[in-house]
């Protein structure tokens, strides 16, 4: 069975009539990195909004790992879905250091626990040197680990990214995708990925779901004509 079941999801914001996300229907598999692409205003964030829990679908379910944890009658809270996310922003915690930053998420655990995890996520992102750092100390990049050293920390079921290069420069995005590419293959987690960049999704993800054309998925060589799709459409 696959990790991810979304069906006939539909969103549309209060403030307009028109659906953001109108009957888009897809699956992720365990381990996957599947790429969102889409213009702007296609409703890529949206849709991982809806995903984490923090916004209600018009219509739809949403399953994860076999549990329903949205339909028309149920409606999981953010926090019991185990799903992590890493924001456009990073939305570190500025008054934090980066090992209290990472320890944030692990409330529940004996402090000895949550210590030796905070560890495991230093070694895993590298950041040893950085550890007693403030996020404004550190660069876009280092931030960036640092944010999916906390998104991964509680060991969450599926990881949402939106947009994870938007603040990076050009000259960096190259050598930190292969970066976030050997993070998530060591962590083995799932992903979701949100981008407008076809490179991003090109060099990290084996599948894209085109949200130009929400009946379209489709897998790693087919990405040419996801470009002329988006091209086209524009
Ligand atoms: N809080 C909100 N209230 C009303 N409309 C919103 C809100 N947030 C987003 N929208 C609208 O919903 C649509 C989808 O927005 P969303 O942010 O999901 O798109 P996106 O594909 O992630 O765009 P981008 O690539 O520019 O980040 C857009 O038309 C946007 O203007």
């Amino acid at each position: 069975m696959s990790l991810v079941l979304v069906e006939q999801l539909s969103y549309a914001y209060t403030s307009s009539k028109q659906p953001v996300i109108d009957a888009l229907s897809f699956t992720i598999e365990q381990h996957e990195v599947v790429g969102i692409l889409g213009p702007s205003g296609s409703g890529k964030s949206t849709l991982l909004r809806l995903m984490a829990g923090l916004e209600i679908p018009l219509k739809g379910t949403i399953s994860i790992a076999g549990r329903t944890v949205v339909n028309d009658k149920l409606f999981m809270e953010a926090d019991q879905r185990g799903v992590g996310m890493v924001f456009q922003d990073y939305a570190l915690f500025p008054h934090l250091t980066v090992e209290k930053n990472i320890m944030f998420g692990l409330g529940k655990i004996k402090k000895r626990e949550r210590e030796a995890r905070m560890h495991e996520m230093i070694d895993l992102v590298k950041l040893h040197d950085l550890a007693k750092r403030y996020p404004h100390e550190l660069s876009g990049g280092q931030q960036q680990r640092v944010a999916l050293a906390r998104a991964l920390a509680p060991k969450p079921t599926i990881l949402l990214m939106d947009e994870p290069f938007s603040n990076l420069d050009y000259d960096l995005k190259q050598s930190i995708r292969l970066e976030l590419k050997t993070i998530l293959q060591t962590a083995g987690i799932t992903c979701l990925l949100v981008s407008h960049d076809l490179n991003d999704v090109n060099d990290i993800c084996s599948r894209v779901i085109d949200l130009t054309d929400h009946t379209r998925t489709t897998t790693r060589g087919c990405f040419e004509d996801v470009s002329n799709a988006l091209v086209n459409k524009r």
